[in-house]
Protein backbone atom coordinates (compact mmCIF):
# COMPACT_ATOMS: atom_id res chain seq x y z
CA UNK A 1 0.00 0.00 0.00
CA UNK A 2 1.09 3.51 -0.90
CA UNK A 3 1.13 5.85 1.48
CA UNK A 4 2.00 8.99 -0.45
CA UNK A 5 -0.62 11.86 -0.97
CA UNK A 6 0.36 12.04 -4.64
CA UNK A 7 -1.96 12.99 -6.85
CA UNK A 8 -4.61 13.89 -4.33
CA UNK A 9 -6.04 17.35 -3.05
CA UNK A 10 -6.68 18.89 -0.20
CA UNK A 11 -8.61 21.65 1.36
CA UNK A 12 -6.86 23.66 4.10
CA UNK A 13 -8.59 26.32 6.53
CA UNK A 14 -6.98 28.56 8.64
CA UNK A 15 -3.38 29.64 7.70
CA UNK A 16 -2.75 32.74 8.94
CA UNK A 17 0.88 32.66 9.13
CA UNK A 18 4.18 31.18 9.38
CA UNK A 19 3.52 30.27 12.79
CA UNK A 20 -0.36 29.02 12.24
CA UNK A 21 -1.17 24.95 13.14
CA UNK A 22 -2.52 25.35 9.53
CA UNK A 23 0.45 25.92 7.67
CA UNK A 24 2.49 22.98 9.66
CA UNK A 25 -0.43 21.18 8.27
CA UNK A 26 0.01 22.01 4.69
CA UNK A 27 3.97 22.19 4.93
CA UNK A 28 3.58 18.52 5.76
CA UNK A 29 0.50 17.29 3.48
CA UNK A 30 2.52 19.53 0.29
CA UNK A 31 5.96 16.92 1.35
CA UNK A 32 4.07 14.01 1.10
CA UNK A 33 2.97 15.33 -2.54
CA UNK A 34 -0.28 16.17 -1.93
CA UNK A 35 -1.99 19.27 -3.82
CA UNK A 36 -3.20 22.14 -2.09
CA UNK A 37 -5.96 24.55 -1.80
CA UNK A 38 -5.93 27.24 0.96
CA UNK A 39 -9.00 28.75 2.18
CA UNK A 40 -9.20 31.82 4.57
CA UNK A 41 -11.84 34.06 6.12
CA UNK A 42 -11.44 37.27 4.21
CA UNK A 43 -8.99 39.47 1.85
CA UNK A 44 -7.08 40.18 4.89
CA UNK A 45 -5.35 36.96 4.83
CA UNK A 46 -4.89 36.35 0.82
CA UNK A 47 -1.63 37.78 1.01
CA UNK A 48 0.03 36.06 3.30
CA UNK A 49 -1.88 33.03 2.01
CA UNK A 50 -0.07 32.95 -0.95
CA UNK A 51 3.24 34.71 0.07
CA UNK A 52 3.51 31.24 2.13
CA UNK A 53 2.55 29.25 -0.34
CA UNK A 54 4.77 31.17 -2.54
CA UNK A 55 7.62 29.03 -0.89
CA UNK A 56 6.45 25.55 -1.47
CA UNK A 57 8.32 23.59 -4.17
CA UNK A 58 5.30 23.13 -6.49
CA UNK A 59 2.87 26.21 -7.32
CA UNK A 60 -0.29 23.52 -7.90
CA UNK A 61 -1.90 25.32 -5.09
CA UNK A 62 -5.08 26.83 -5.19
CA UNK A 63 -6.91 29.73 -3.40
CA UNK A 64 -10.51 30.48 -2.04
CA UNK A 65 -11.70 33.34 0.31
CA UNK A 66 -14.77 31.35 2.55
CA UNK A 67 -16.07 32.98 5.50
CA UNK A 68 -17.68 30.05 7.67
CA UNK A 69 -20.31 32.45 8.44
CA UNK A 70 -21.80 32.59 5.50
CA UNK A 71 -23.65 28.98 4.68
CA UNK A 72 -24.07 30.72 1.31
CA UNK A 73 -20.30 31.39 0.91
CA UNK A 74 -19.63 28.08 2.26
CA UNK A 75 -21.31 26.74 -0.45
CA UNK A 76 -19.97 29.19 -3.10
CA UNK A 77 -16.63 28.26 -2.15
CA UNK A 78 -16.99 24.36 -2.82
CA UNK A 79 -18.72 24.76 -5.60
CA UNK A 80 -15.95 26.56 -7.07
CA UNK A 81 -13.68 24.12 -6.03
CA UNK A 82 -15.27 21.22 -7.65
CA UNK A 83 -15.78 23.37 -10.58
CA UNK A 84 -12.09 23.72 -10.69
CA UNK A 85 -10.29 20.17 -9.36
CA UNK A 86 -13.02 17.75 -9.78
CA UNK A 87 -12.39 16.26 -6.81
CA UNK A 88 -10.63 16.41 -2.94
CA UNK A 89 -9.32 13.92 -0.94
CA UNK A 90 -9.63 15.47 2.71
CA UNK A 91 -9.97 18.93 4.35
CA UNK A 92 -7.81 20.08 7.43
CA UNK A 93 -10.89 22.76 9.20
CA UNK A 94 -8.20 24.68 11.56
CA UNK A 95 -10.36 27.50 12.42
CA UNK A 96 -11.90 28.75 15.89
CA UNK A 97 -12.79 31.86 17.21
CA UNK A 98 -13.85 33.06 20.85
CA UNK A 99 -14.10 37.36 21.89
CA UNK A 100 -10.69 37.81 23.38
CA UNK A 101 -12.16 39.11 26.62
CA UNK A 102 -13.93 36.10 27.35
CA UNK A 103 -10.69 33.70 27.27
CA UNK A 104 -9.72 35.39 30.78
CA UNK A 105 -11.36 35.79 34.05
CA UNK A 106 -14.44 34.05 34.79
CA UNK A 107 -16.45 31.79 32.22
CA UNK A 108 -19.94 32.08 33.99
CA UNK A 109 -18.91 36.02 32.91
CA UNK A 110 -19.78 34.93 29.19
CA UNK A 111 -22.42 36.41 27.43
CA UNK A 112 -25.23 34.75 25.18
CA UNK A 113 -23.66 36.40 22.45
CA UNK A 114 -19.77 35.69 23.07
CA UNK A 115 -20.81 31.71 23.74
CA UNK A 116 -23.03 31.74 19.86
CA UNK A 117 -19.95 33.03 18.48
CA UNK A 118 -17.51 31.11 19.89
CA UNK A 119 -19.60 27.79 18.56
CA UNK A 120 -20.76 29.25 15.33
CA UNK A 121 -16.86 29.78 14.56
CA UNK A 122 -14.79 27.18 16.41
CA UNK A 123 -18.15 24.31 16.39
CA UNK A 124 -20.63 24.81 13.90
CA UNK A 125 -17.87 25.47 11.24
CA UNK A 126 -17.15 21.83 10.83
CA UNK A 127 -19.81 20.48 10.29
CA UNK A 128 -21.23 22.99 7.64
CA UNK A 129 -17.77 22.37 5.81
CA UNK A 130 -17.75 19.08 6.20
CA UNK A 131 -21.13 18.58 4.87
CA UNK A 132 -20.25 20.99 1.97
CA UNK A 133 -17.23 19.41 1.26
CA UNK A 134 -18.72 15.79 1.08
CA UNK A 135 -20.19 16.53 -2.40
CA UNK A 136 -16.30 16.83 -3.60
CA UNK A 137 -14.93 13.88 -1.99
CA UNK A 138 -16.50 11.41 -4.23
CA UNK A 139 -13.77 9.08 -3.60
CA UNK A 140 -13.93 9.10 -0.24
CA UNK A 141 -11.50 10.93 2.23
CA UNK A 142 -10.47 12.26 5.75
CA UNK A 143 -11.38 15.47 7.54
CA UNK A 144 -8.90 16.68 10.48
CA UNK A 145 -10.32 19.19 12.92
CA UNK A 146 -7.87 21.19 15.44
CA UNK A 147 -9.22 20.40 19.11
CA UNK A 148 -8.12 21.67 22.34
CA UNK A 149 -7.64 19.06 26.03
CA UNK A 150 -9.64 22.64 27.63
CA UNK A 151 -12.90 21.10 25.91
CA UNK A 152 -12.41 17.94 27.79
CA UNK A 153 -11.77 19.32 31.12
CA UNK A 154 -11.24 22.89 33.03
CA UNK A 155 -8.10 24.55 31.77
CA UNK A 156 -8.01 27.92 33.58
CA UNK A 157 -9.01 31.19 31.30
CA UNK A 158 -10.09 28.91 28.35
CA UNK A 159 -13.54 29.36 29.53
CA UNK A 160 -15.93 29.76 26.43
CA UNK A 161 -13.28 28.00 23.75
CA UNK A 162 -12.94 25.09 26.16
CA UNK A 163 -17.45 24.72 26.14
CA UNK A 164 -17.23 25.23 22.07
CA UNK A 165 -14.18 22.66 21.67
CA UNK A 166 -15.80 20.36 23.77
CA UNK A 167 -19.17 21.09 21.12
CA UNK A 168 -16.34 20.42 18.07
CA UNK A 169 -15.31 17.28 19.65
CA UNK A 170 -19.00 16.07 19.73
CA UNK A 171 -19.62 17.37 15.93
CA UNK A 172 -16.56 15.52 14.40
CA UNK A 173 -18.07 12.60 16.29
CA UNK A 174 -21.56 12.76 14.85
CA UNK A 175 -20.31 13.73 11.69
CA UNK A 176 -17.82 10.33 11.77
CA UNK A 177 -21.36 8.76 12.30
CA UNK A 178 -22.41 9.96 9.45
CA UNK A 179 -19.83 9.90 6.85
CA UNK A 180 -18.45 6.23 7.46
CA UNK A 181 -21.00 5.39 4.84
CA UNK A 182 -19.50 7.38 2.53
CA UNK A 183 -15.64 6.43 2.86
CA UNK A 184 -15.12 9.97 4.14
CA UNK A 185 -13.33 9.40 7.85
CA UNK A 186 -13.14 12.67 10.46
CA UNK A 187 -10.94 13.46 13.37
CA UNK A 188 -9.39 15.67 15.59
CA UNK A 189 -6.21 16.25 16.83
CA UNK A 190 -5.64 17.48 19.88
CA UNK A 191 -2.64 20.34 20.29
CA UNK A 192 -0.30 21.28 22.97
CA UNK A 193 0.19 24.82 23.10
CA UNK A 194 1.79 26.88 20.22
CA UNK A 195 2.67 30.21 20.35
CA UNK A 196 0.50 30.84 17.24
CA UNK A 197 -1.46 34.55 16.57
CA UNK A 198 -4.45 32.70 17.92
CA UNK A 199 -2.27 31.55 20.91
CA UNK A 200 -2.52 35.71 21.58
CA UNK A 201 -5.81 35.81 22.33
CA UNK A 202 -5.72 33.23 26.03
CA UNK A 203 -4.79 34.79 28.78
CA UNK A 204 -1.61 33.81 30.98
CA UNK A 205 -0.51 31.60 28.08
CA UNK A 206 3.01 31.69 28.84
CA UNK A 207 2.31 30.08 32.33
CA UNK A 208 0.95 27.10 30.00
CA UNK A 209 4.37 26.59 28.28
CA UNK A 210 6.20 26.63 31.04
CA UNK A 211 4.16 24.00 32.73
CA UNK A 212 4.20 22.08 29.58
CA UNK A 213 8.49 22.41 29.81
CA UNK A 214 8.17 21.16 33.57
CA UNK A 215 5.64 18.52 33.58
CA UNK A 216 4.87 16.98 30.24
CA UNK A 217 6.45 13.64 29.62
CA UNK A 218 8.29 14.70 26.93
CA UNK A 219 9.42 18.06 28.79
CA UNK A 220 8.87 20.16 25.98
CA UNK A 221 5.83 21.85 23.86
CA UNK A 222 5.20 20.33 20.85
CA UNK A 223 5.41 22.17 17.27
CA UNK A 224 3.86 22.47 13.76
CA UNK A 225 5.46 20.35 12.17
CA UNK A 226 4.76 17.57 14.75
CA UNK A 227 1.17 18.57 14.40
CA UNK A 228 1.27 18.69 10.66
CA UNK A 229 3.19 15.07 10.45
CA UNK A 230 -0.30 13.42 12.25
CA UNK A 231 -2.18 15.14 10.34
CA UNK A 232 -0.49 13.61 7.45
CA UNK A 233 -1.15 10.02 9.25
CA UNK A 234 -4.55 10.85 9.67
CA UNK A 235 -4.99 11.83 5.90
CA UNK A 236 -3.16 9.29 4.67
CA UNK A 237 -4.34 5.26 4.43
CA UNK A 238 -2.56 4.28 7.62
CA UNK A 239 -5.36 5.59 9.49
CA UNK A 240 -7.94 3.92 7.30
CA UNK A 241 -9.16 2.25 10.42
CA UNK A 242 -9.69 5.19 12.39
CA UNK A 243 -13.03 7.46 12.52
CA UNK A 244 -14.45 9.65 14.98
CA UNK A 245 -11.13 10.10 17.06
CA UNK A 246 -8.91 12.47 19.06
CA UNK A 247 -5.24 12.00 18.79
CA UNK A 248 -3.45 14.18 21.79
CA UNK A 249 -0.48 15.56 19.92
CA UNK A 250 1.09 17.20 23.24
CA UNK A 251 4.14 15.72 24.54
CA UNK A 252 2.07 13.74 26.18
CA UNK A 253 0.76 16.49 28.90
CA UNK A 254 -3.28 15.24 28.35
CA UNK A 255 -2.24 12.13 30.54
CA UNK A 256 -1.28 13.72 33.64
CA UNK A 257 -3.92 14.76 36.86
C1 LIG B 1 -5.28 28.87 28.82
C2 LIG B 1 -5.08 27.85 27.72
C3 LIG B 1 -3.68 27.97 27.17
C4 LIG B 1 -3.49 26.98 26.02
C5 LIG B 1 -4.33 27.40 24.82
C6 LIG B 1 -3.92 26.57 23.59
C7 LIG B 1 -4.69 27.12 22.44
C8 LIG B 1 -4.15 28.15 21.67
C9 LIG B 1 -4.87 28.67 20.59
C10 LIG B 1 -6.14 28.17 20.31
O1 LIG B 1 -6.89 28.65 19.24
C11 LIG B 1 -7.64 29.79 19.44
C12 LIG B 1 -8.28 30.32 18.33
C13 LIG B 1 -8.99 31.50 18.45
C14 LIG B 1 -9.07 32.13 19.68
O2 LIG B 1 -9.79 33.29 19.77
C15 LIG B 1 -9.09 34.47 19.63
C16 LIG B 1 -7.72 34.49 19.32
C17 LIG B 1 -7.10 35.73 19.19
C18 LIG B 1 -7.84 36.89 19.33
C19 LIG B 1 -9.20 36.78 19.64
O3 LIG B 1 -9.91 37.89 19.78
N1 LIG B 1 -9.80 35.58 19.77
C20 LIG B 1 -8.45 31.59 20.79
C21 LIG B 1 -7.72 30.40 20.68
C22 LIG B 1 -6.67 27.15 21.09
O4 LIG B 1 -7.91 26.69 20.75
C23 LIG B 1 -5.95 26.61 22.15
Amino acid sequence: MNFSLEGKTYVVMGVANRRSIAWGIAQALHDAGARLIFTYANERFEKPVRDLAETLDRDDSLFYECDVTDDDAINTTFENIKNDVGVIHGLAHCIAFANRDELKGEFIDTSRDGFLLAHNISAFSLAAVSRAAKDVMTEGGSIVTLTYLGGERVVENYNVMGVAKASLDATMKYGANDLGKYGIRVNAISAGPIRTLSAKGVGDFNSILQEIADRAPLRKPVTQEEVGDVAYFLMSDLSRGMTGEILHVDSGYSILG
